[in-house]
């Protein structure tokens, strides 16, 4: 397991800071506002950045007592990570096995694993700015599982990626899960709900919520109704509940909202998803 131990970091006006957290085996998703402090809680997680005070350890290892052997044990892909332009996805992954240490032997077979994995064989010789987004998207991804790391660091890795690779993402992920650390920093809560465990929810650089899925969508103070109404009373209703959703479904406006008691007449309590369980405690938080 991953504990963090009373870390801050940073910089000018903004500063993250958490007293206690421990990551354990599996998908941990990890949600918040824009600038809520995901990517920069990653990468001290990935040793990319150090915290001014503080710990984290890795099964034991930190950051101060052995680099190195934390370093060869993660897998990290930040939004935007560039890559070598003039290589090729091969010569790129097998490069990189090289820097981790891997032998000759290992880093051809887990390269070419990988590029299989990832849907890059075809690819594969293509210089990577002949690549197109999402493919380049599909390589940062293959380089993080070089060497099979304990720890995964993912920021935004459904970013670019089209239905079917994104499918292809979650249930390789699920598969790795159980023996493998994962946290991934996403907007897209519901594109997780089927396959994490746990949530993270990071607020203006704080820790708000850590727990399993089933608790952070079914420990809610509000319940989530769904149903029809008519265009001329949406206005007050509107004024009055906490609107999830409204949208049109053939001629009938559906309005989706949050609140303790049946709204109307013919609203039914439905189950809340991920993100209607981000959307009333991030309503409740800002009311307390
Ligand atoms: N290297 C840096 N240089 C400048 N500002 C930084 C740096 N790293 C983090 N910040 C600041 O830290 C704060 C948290 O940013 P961070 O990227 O961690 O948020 P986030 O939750 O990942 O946001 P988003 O959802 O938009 O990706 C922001 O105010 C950002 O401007």
């Amino acid at each position: 397991m991953i504990k963090i131990n009373d870390i801050q970091w940073k910089y000018k006006k903004f500063s993250l800071t958490i007293e206690e957290l421990t990551i354990q085996h599996g998908i941990n998703i990890l949600v918040g506002h824009n600038g809520s402090g995901k990517s920069t809680l990653l990468s001290l997680l990935a040793t990319a950045k150090r915290p001014s005070q503080g710990e984290i350890s890795y099964h034991g290892d930190t950051m101060n007592s052995n680099l190195l052997a934390v370093r060869s044990k993660i897998g990290y892909v930040p939004t935007g990570l560039e890559l070598y332009q003039d290589f090729t996805p091969v010569k790129l992954l097998l490069y990189l096995s090289q820097l981790k240490g891997l032998p000759k032997k290992l880093s051809i077979h887990q390269t070419e694993e990988l590029l299989s994995i990832f849907h890059l064989r075809d690819v594969q010789k293509t210089k990577i700015k002949r690549l197109s987004q999402g493919m380049q998207q599909r390589l940062a991804l293959a380089q993080a599982f070089l060497g099979k790391p304990t720890y995964i660091f993912l920021d935004e890795p459904l970013n670019y990626l089209d239905i079917h690779e994104r499918k292809s993402l979650l249930n390789f992920l699920s598969k790795i899960a159980p023996h493998t650390i994962i946290l991934v920093a996403t907007h897209e809560l519901n594109e997780w709900e089927a396959i994490c465990n746990s949530v993270i929810w990071m607020n203006e650089g704080t820790l708000q919520y850590e727990g399993t899925k089933t608790m952070w969508k079914h420990e809610l103070p509000l319940t989530i109704w769904t149903g029809e109404m008519e265009d001329s009373l949406y206005e007050n209703f509107s004024k009055k509940h906490l609107i999830v959703y409204a949208g049109r479904i053939k001629d009938k406006l559906v309005v989706r909202c949050a609140n303790s008691l049946k709204p109307a007449p013919g609203f039914k309590a439905v189950a809340p998803t991920m993100e209607d369980a981000f959307f009333i405690r991030k309503h409740s938080q800002q009311r307390s």
